[in-house]
């Protein structure tokens, strides 16, 4: 009989430190039912076909809380379009890609080096560069009068202005880049919609948080290592383990592989890549919504080949202004809400705060 030893993973969060049990066994492939696929195909037909999709994301966001997505309406061509300006954009020398260094931005947004970012402090440095792009109404089609979202004070927004200036150079790099995000943000949408399904919520109920939310879509490049490393060898991870931060993250990943997820039952899973999906996880905002109902997962990247791995995920979460509470279906005799209204956008800002290891501000 083989006995499972443990070992465990911290976690920062705003009450402290958080500790996961995990698994000292290696990574294993999962199985169907632990990360499914959930085709999309239907997603336009009405509120029924909805509901149908809505209880498969349910199984998935109480189990792994990971699941992958087909037939998501992103086309291919464009995908392909959007990691072929990543890898330009990457294969840049250093000082060109500090052209959009994200110490020219009050927001975080634009290129972060190799090392430069350590999102689990108890391992090592994050072994990957990156370029983000945060929410600017100005690149949201549906938003009607941008200009007054950008000039009232409440507000802060991505000024995303420099990072098109230093990266004009790149052929449609700006183009790309934005059609890219914008249908993303638009299949973002669509899915907070199934997760109120999911909820037992009418499908607008987060409509009215969603016209202005904090999205940030992403370009991520983990380098290739000098030679292929076997998994039982130590190297340092691409991405530490860590929650994502807001409500649904949606992730395209290369054919690479190395992405990793935590189990219902603590082990480590390979959410391996499959052709034509994106890969759906819920991050800490919504499974606060949801009183734990809705796993927020921990997860990492290890990029063990001599090749450049590339990924491109997008983070969802509300309106900066917005105030929002567990979700009523979620509390009942048995579970009350386990916790208080918050500002969204303060939750993302302090949450940031603490990854960068910078003051929290009251
Ligand atoms: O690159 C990946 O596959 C995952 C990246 C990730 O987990 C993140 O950026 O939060
Ligand atoms: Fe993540």
């Amino acid at each position: 009989m083989t006995t499972t030893s443990y070992t465990q993973v911290e976690l920062l969060t705003l009450q402290g430190p958080e500790f996961r049990r995990v698994s000292t066994a290696p990574p294993r492939p999962s199985t169907e039912d632990e990360i499914p696929i959930i085709d999309l195909s239907t997603i336009d037909d009405g509120p029924t076909a909805r509901k149908v999709i809505a209880l498969h994301v349910r199984a998935a966001a109480e189990n792994t809380g990971f699941f992958y997505i087909k037939n998501h309406g992103i086309a291919p061509e464009l995908i392909q379009r959007a990691q072929a300006s990543a890898q330009a954009f990457f294969e840049q020398t250093e000082e060109q890609k500090s052209l959009v260094s994200h110490a020219k931005s009050a927001h975080s947004d634009g290129y972060h080096g190799v090392g430069s970012t350590q999102i689990n402090k108890k391992e090592t440095r994050d072994r990957k560069e990156t370029f983000s792009l945060r929410y600017n109404p100005a690149n949201d089609p549906t938003v009607p009068d941008p200009t007054a979202l950008l000039t009232n004070t409440r507000y802060s927004y991505g000024d995303d202005d420099f990072l098109w200036k230093g990266t004009a150079h790149i052929r449609n790099f700006k183009a790309t880049t934005l059609e890219f995000y914008q249908g993303r943000l638009t299949l973002a949408r669509k899915m907070i919609r199934i997760f109120a399904l999911a909820l037992d919520m009418p499908e607008d109920y987060f409509d009215s948080v969603t016209t202005n939310p904090g999205a940030d879509g992403l370009y991520v490049h983990y380098p290739g290592s000098p030679e292929i490393v076997p998994d039982n060898v130590d190297i340092d991870v691409g991405i530490g383990s860590h929650t994502d931060i807001q409500c649904v993250t949606l992730l395209w990943q290369d054919m690479s592989g190395g992405l990793q997820v935590l189990s219902a039952k603590d082990e480590w899973l390979d959410a391996r890549p499959i052709p034509d999906t994106l890969v759906v996880n819920i991050g800490d905002f919504l499974q606060r919504l949801s009183n734990n109902r809705f796993k927020s997962t921990v997860h990492r990247v290890y990029n063990r080949q001599t090749k450049s791995r590339y990924s491109m995920p997008f983070f969802l979460g509300f309106n900066p202004d917005s105030v929002c509470r567990v979700v009523p279906s979620c509390i009942d005799g048995e579970h009350s809400a386990l916790y208080e209204p918050i500002s969204c956008g303060k939750w993302h800002r302090d949450r940031l705060a603490l990854a960068q290891g910078k003051r929290i501000y009251a």
